[in-house]
């Protein structure tokens, strides 16, 4: 656990690197090493995506996540796919559409988007 915390401290202090493709995906091994800094995201079934999901407490406690999410891909420069569906079940994917796999880029957004606070179905 200390360990995690300590990896995850480190990649919060990094930023995305523009990605326009030239650079290999992360091997399924990296990805799973990777993982293990963050809580509660998974790899698709095709590995080459990461997910998590979160059941909000309503559809604005989505939307104001959405926005704070939207300001933070906007920063990095980097963008997730952000789904809210039956109107508090939120996921997010993410992906480096430029190389259709997994980089640092999308560790880096996913550590950063579960220091946002989103108010959670109680
Ligand atoms: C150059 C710039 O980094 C790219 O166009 C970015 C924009 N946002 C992006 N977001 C995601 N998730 N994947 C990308 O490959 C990507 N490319």
């Amino acid at each position: 656990m200390a360990v995690q915390i300590h990896e995850t401290a480190q990649l919060l202090k990094k930023k995305c690197v523009p990605c326009e493709g030239g650079v290999p995906r992360l091997t399924l091994e990296e990805s799973k090493q990777q993982l293990e800094k963050l809580e509660g995201w998974t790899l698709t079934e095709d590995g080459l995506r990461i997910r998590k999901q979160w059941q909000v407490k309503n559809f604005m406690a989505g939307m104001e996540f959405f926005n704070k999410i939207a300001q933070l891909a906007e920063d990095e420069g980097h963008h997730p796919d952000l789904h809210l569906s039956s109107y508090r079940n939120v996921a997010i994917e993410i992906w480096t559409h430029a190389i259709g796999g997994l980089s640092e880029n999308d560790f880096i957004l996913a550590a950063k988007i579960d220091e946002i606070p989103v108010a959670l179905r109680t």
